[in-house]
């Protein structure tokens, strides 16, 4: 049998940090995937493709309003060409992922489906066992699909296919509003697509501000149809190869006739098939399998990252705790996840961030807070570019420290980036107000939000009555 120091199960996001990693110390590392290619789903059925639909999207769109300034564009989408484009873009970030790359790194890539037999032997397509003294679960998610009645007899889409297709969706039917379905709506809705979004909760993107999910909202309503508090109660195949759905919400039902489905109702974890129970390994009931601050699993050999364990689903996340189980699996270190500083962006347009709490969230866990709020109207570079619907969100503890972030606004991915830094290093939101920035920028909006603070400070209470008298008697 063959002995690993460390074996990795799934090369996807964190998997390939992992190995990676591990391999670069010296480590003997067996790297097993089930697909032929590694990268997994954020290369090949997530984050990339749709970034470059999103990007494809927006060119068409955005040329769209040249309308505006006298000129018309004619002519109909070849999707093909736009296929081609997400293709492409796979294929040069696969480069980096290549099972070569890996290979000369000194890691032993192993193509099959891996499973546990214990706390140290891992089971290759039922055929050949191996041994490692660690091993690190890292197989992610898939699509979940609910039940709904009829579903099983119509062909859906799913992030699995949607960037196959060689066709513009006629009239889309979007089953939820997350991330996933809300930048997939926008996109197809943008090349063309009529597109309607189901959500069954009160509101679409849950994990967001609720102030800045109405920002959004409002230029998405001028794109999309959206349902929140609804559901598909069936869907009825038509002869014609189309699929009515009966929706139901709050007030009343609809059936609607729509070419296309696509499935975004949430995420399962790959570990209904990995033999977690073999080995003693502990899990939620939704499958997410449990780790302790260290990612270790109750079984201490073995380790769990990225969507399998459900702590943040995003490939950063994944990267992160990639590096950190490394520290502690290879190295013995004991270095605990710290999720406080995790950062997120939601690709719509205008892009969503997210740091650390949202002021629902800053209320309940905090006695006093501070909100500081900037709308982008007041930022002369958004002014500049028509881009005026947006705002940064500042919110601090008592002392002026950050402990949530939020922006709508376009780039805003980028720009906010700034706010990271500056918790992630503890400084106070003042301090980013003394941060020069060159003029005219996006970010001018974060540090516009920054003097916020001072103007706070300065101009109200017992200081400004304090520098007056200064002046008055000293100057
Ligand atoms: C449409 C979409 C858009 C997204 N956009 C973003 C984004 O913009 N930014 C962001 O941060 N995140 C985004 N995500 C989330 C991101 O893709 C995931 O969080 C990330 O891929 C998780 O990494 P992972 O290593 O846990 O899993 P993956 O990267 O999926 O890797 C898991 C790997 O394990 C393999 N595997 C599974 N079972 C086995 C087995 N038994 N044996 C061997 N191999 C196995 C799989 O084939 C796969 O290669 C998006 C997701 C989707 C679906
Ligand atoms: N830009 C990004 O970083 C990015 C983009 C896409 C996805 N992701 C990651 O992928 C994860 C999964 O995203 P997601 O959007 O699939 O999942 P999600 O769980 O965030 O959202 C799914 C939505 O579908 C709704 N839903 C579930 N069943 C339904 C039904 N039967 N009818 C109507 N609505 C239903 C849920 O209420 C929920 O709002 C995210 O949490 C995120 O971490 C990240």
């Amino acid at each position: 049998m063959k002995q690993y120091d460390l074996i990795v199960i799934g090369g996807g996001a964190g998997g390939l940090t992992v190995a990676a990693g591990a391999a670069s110390l010296g480590a003997r590392v067996a790297l097993i995937e089930k697909e032929t290619h590694l990268g997994g789903d954020c290369l090949h059925f997530g984050c990339v493709p749709s970034k470059a639909l999103i990007k494809v999207a927006s060119e068409i769109y955005e040329a769209k309003k040249v309308r505006e300034w006298g000129m018309n564009i004619e002519g109909n989408i070849n999707l093909n060409l736009v296929t081609q484009r997400i293709k492409a873009a796979i294929m040069h970030i696969q480069h980096h992922d290549d099972i070569d790359r890996f290979k000369k790194l000194g890691v032993d890539v192993y193509i099959g489906k891996g499973k546990l037999r214990s706390a140290h032997n891992v089971w290759i397509n039922d055929e050949e066992t191996i041994f490692g003294k660690r091993i690190v679960i890292s197989t992610g998610s898939r699509p979940f699909v609910p039940q709904i009645d009829g579903l099983e007899k119509v062909n859906y889409l799913t992030n699995e296919t949607i960037f196959n297709i060689d066709f513009v969706p006629k009239k889309l039917l979007v089953i939820g509003g997350g991330p996933i379905g809300i930048e997939l709506a926008q996109a197809m809705a943008r090349l063309g697509s009529e597109v309607i979004v189901i959500e069954r909760s009160n509101e679409i993107l849950q994990q967001e501000d609720e102030e800045i999910v109405q920002l959004v909202k409002k230029q998405l309503m001028r794109e999309l149809t959206i349902y929140t508090n609804a559901s598909i109660q069936k869907i009825i195949a038509t002869e014609n190869n189309k699929k009515i759905a009966v929706i139901r919400t709050q007030d009343r039902e609809i059936e609607m006739e729509v070419t296309d489905i696509l499935i975004a109702s949430g995420r399962v974890p790959n570990t209904d098939t990995i033999d977690l129970d073999r080995a003693g390994v502990q899990y939620d009931n939704k499958g997410h399998i449990i780790v302790n601050e260290y990612l270790q699993t109750n079984v201490p050999t073995i380790y769990a990252i990225g969507d399998v364990n459900g702590k943040f689903p995003f490939t950063h996340v994944a990267g992160m705790e990639g590096k950190l189980v490394v520290q502690n699996a290879v190295l013995g270190l004991k270095r605990k996840i710290n999720y406080a500083n995790v950062p997120w962006v939601t690709f719509t347009h205008p892009e969503i961030f997210h740091m650390g709490l949202t002021e629902q969230q800053a209320r309940q866990q905090h006695d006093r807070i501070h909100i500081f709020k900037t709308p982008l109207s007041n930022v002369d570079r958004f002014v500049a570019d028509f881009q005026t619907e947006g705002m940064v969100k500042i919110i601090t503890d008592k002392k002026g420290y950050i402990i949530g972030a939020h922006a709508v606004g376009q780039n805003a991915g980028d720009w906010m980036q700034e706010v990271v830094f500056a918790k992630q290093f503890g400084k106070k939101i003042g301090q980013l107000s003394h941060v020069i920035h060159p003029y005219p920028t996006h970010v001018a909006a974060v540090q516009h939000t920054a003097d916020l603070y001072w103007r706070e400070k300065l101009f109200r209470g017992w200081i400004p009555k304090l520098v007056k008298q200064y002046i008055r008697l000293f100057r």
